[in-house]
């Protein structure tokens, strides 16, 4: 595997995450430093995954040839001013995950045209099942774009976009995505208890179902709408469900969810480039 120096710059949950799967697909650790404020996850870090934690920047940034920016986006140009004269070599690779910072505004806080590559990773990251979509800046070689994918397949499947403003729909589908189905999980099972299953079996055949549904879907080739007629028996109980949800117009409701999303994340972005 690539022996890139990668300096993650916070150590919170997504950044755990995606070091968890790292270090789990082989990755060097002496080859990950993070710079991390908090003690507790420092020491966290280091005895869970033998990379090395700081306090400072400076310490975690020596020598890194792959930045990868995974501080909060209200702190994001704090952050990056703070780091601009740390970073070392001509051109190192900057991946951001930070939701709504645009690669322009991490490019003008760094001080130079910096090769960035943006990631829209999603919580299941952290059990290394997550949906990521990447764009890359102009400046990233096929080099920086191998390196970014490595650094993000350790926590799931990756997708390039072409246009950077297309990481708002990602944000929108599977960004978000992980509340969606977990709402509906909510759902399936009050409505469980409701016919009168106990709280326990409710939950546990709501989640299998939902883990069945999603590896039927991943495996199989046939489209989901196949898959849901395959359930669906003439004259039967499934028919009768899906007809409630057709009355309701449930697929009018998701796209007015996701383009509320999309719409969100393009402010947000506007917001965190033009007022901090
Ligand atoms: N959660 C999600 O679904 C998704 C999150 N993201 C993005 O991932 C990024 C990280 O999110 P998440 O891991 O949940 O957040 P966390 O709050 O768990 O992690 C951020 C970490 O950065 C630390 N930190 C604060 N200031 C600095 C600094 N100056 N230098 C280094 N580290 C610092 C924080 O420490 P302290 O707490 O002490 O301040 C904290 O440990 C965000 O930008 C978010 O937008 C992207 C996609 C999905
Ligand atoms: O809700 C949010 O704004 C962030 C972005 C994607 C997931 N959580």
């Amino acid at each position: 595997m690539s022996n890139a120096k990668i300096a993650f710059i916070g150590g919170g949950n997504m950044a755990t995450s995606l070091i968890a799967g790292l270090v789990a697909d082989g990755y060097a650790a002496q080859d990950i430093r993070v710079s991390e404020p908090n003690p507790e996850r420092r020491n966290a870090l280091q005895a869970r995954y033998g990379v090395h934690a700081f306090a400072e920047s400076a310490k975690a940034l020596a020598g890194a040839d792959t930045i990868v920016l995974c501080v909060k986006p209200q702190i994001a140009r704090q952050v990056c001013t703070a780091i601009a004269a740390e970073i070392p070599g001509e051109t190192p690779l900057v991946v951001s995950i930070m939701a709504g910072v645009p690669e322009q505004a991490i490019q003008d806080w760094l001080g130079r045209p910096l090769p960035i590559v943006r990631a829209m990773p999603n919580t299941p990251s952290m059990v290394q099942t997550g949906a990521i979509g990447l764009h890359a800046s102009p400046e990233v070689d096929a080099e920086g774009r191998n390196r970014a994918e490595t650094i993000l397949r350790a926590a799931g499947l990756v997708r390039w976009v072409a246009d950077e403003d297309k990481i708002d729909a990602v944000t929108a589908i599977s960004g978000s995505g992980p509340a969606y189905f977990f709402l509906f999980m909510e759902a399936l099972e009050e409505a469980g208890i409701a016919l009168g299953l106990d709280a326990e079996t409710a939950r546990l055949l709501t989640i299998q179902t939902a883990l069945g549904a999603a590896k039927m879907a991943m495996e199989s080739d046939a489209p989901p709408s196949r898959l849901r007629e395959q359930v669906t028996s003439p004259g039967g109980t499934t028919e009768r469900a899906l007809g409630v949800f057709a009355d309701a117009d449930l697929r009018a409701l998701v796209a007015g969810a996701t383009a509320a999303a999309r719409d969100r994340a393009k402010a947000l972005s506007k917001t965190l480039s033009e007022d901090q």
